[in-house]
């Protein structure tokens, strides 16, 4: 799979344009690449040498950490309900300090750098995610312009945490455990949350499925960000940002390692589409109001590919 020139927005943080870019890269893709973002090198360098570590303890170590519940660490099994891929990973809330105790076990002698590396990550993160946030708001010329950012940064949060790390793809796998689908690292799926902030070593494996439904790979950069917008962040405005579809496939030779930062509302939210989108007319709103926590309560009912917006959208009236 390749990826024709162009096909992927690249936005520059440092550039005086680049909100007009976003709104443009969510409405036709929902995905967009990120250059100067600010995030410090050092922090994001801390805490890839952390998961190397981490995955590279005996099975027998790691496993102390699991099963997820659906937080902590995880092995070839994603989500509840059969999903399976050529991944390993660890997922946890970025709000709750309880997550760690699950790690001690496989975070070394000093657990604690573990744990500091992942929240400096986090916070460095979470701000550049509500810079973009606020760009978008101006973008779409909707007031008050924290009305997604302020989701991220409330306390009750609902964000999360994942390092995947996908080992090189075995020759004797294929055929074997996962059933000849022997090319899935991740399956596709959309993001539920607001916004996904990933990056990655320098190992390919990233695929976004453009509006005609064509995959395409996305080149891997580890100096830079790729976003992805959430199905909240559809929802919000009304459809006009996309969430995407993505999934990863495996490499035979080389090993991947992600970080991805999902930012979330606190689950009491109620996500709806903003009037300032709708013109404040019912008729024209693509779907139901519905709590973050109704939200995840059916997402975690469905499998990994399913579209989980179908059950909240408002049926046209004819
Ligand atoms: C199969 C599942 C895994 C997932 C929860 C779900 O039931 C459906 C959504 C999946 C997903 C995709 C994006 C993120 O990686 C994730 C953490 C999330 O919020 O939704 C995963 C969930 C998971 O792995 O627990
Ligand atoms: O590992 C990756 O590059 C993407 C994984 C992903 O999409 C997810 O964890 O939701
Ligand atoms: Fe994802």
């Amino acid at each position: 799979m390749t990826t024709p020139d162009n096909c992927i927005p690249l936005i520059d943080l440092s550039k005086p344009d680049s909100k007009n870019l976003i709104v443009k890269a969510c409405e036709e893709l929902g995905f967009f690449k990120l250059i100067n973002h600010g995030v410090p090198t050092e922090v994001i360098n801390r805490l890839e040498s952390e998961a190397v570590k981490i995955f590279s303890l005996p099975l027998s170590e790691k496993e102390k950490a699991g099963p997820p519940n659906p937080f902590g660490y995880g092995n070839k099994m994603i989500g509840p309900n059969g999903d399976v891929g050529w991944v390993e990973y660890l997922l946890m809330r970025t709000n709750s300090e309880l997550d760690f105790d699950k790690f001690a076990s496989i975070s070394g002698e000093n657990p604690e750098h573990f744990r500091e590396a992942v929240n400096d990550y986090v916070a460095a993160v979470r701000e550049m995610a509500c810079k973009l946030l606020e760009l978008m708001a101006e973008g779409l010329r909707i007031l008050p312009k924290d009305v997604f950012s302020r989701l991220l940064k409330d306390k009750q949060s609902d964000s999360l945490f994942r390092l995947n790390h996908y080992p090189p793809y075995p020759e004797e796998e294929v055929g074997g455990e996962l059933n000849g689908k022997n090319l899935v690292g991740f399956g596709e799926h959309t993001d539920p949350q607001i916004i996904s902030v990933l990056r990655s070593n320098n190992t390919s494996g990233l695929e976004i499925s453009l509006k005609d439904g064509n995959w395409v790979s996305v080149p891997p950069d580890q100096s830079s960000f790729f976003i992805n917008v959430g199905d909240s962040l559809q929802v919000m405005t009304n459809g006009r940002f996309r969430s995407v579809r993505h999934r990863v496939s495996t490499n035979r030779l080389k090993s991947r390692i992600s970080m991805i930062y999902f930012g979330g509302p606190p689950m009491s939210e109620k996500i709806a589409p903003l009037p300032s989108l709708t013109g404040g007319d019912d008729q024209t709103c693509l779907y139901k109001e519905f709590t973050w926590f109704e939200y995840k309560k059916s997402a975690y009912k469905t499998r990994l590919a399913d579209n989980r917006l179908v059950l909240f959208e408002k049926i046209a009236a004819s």
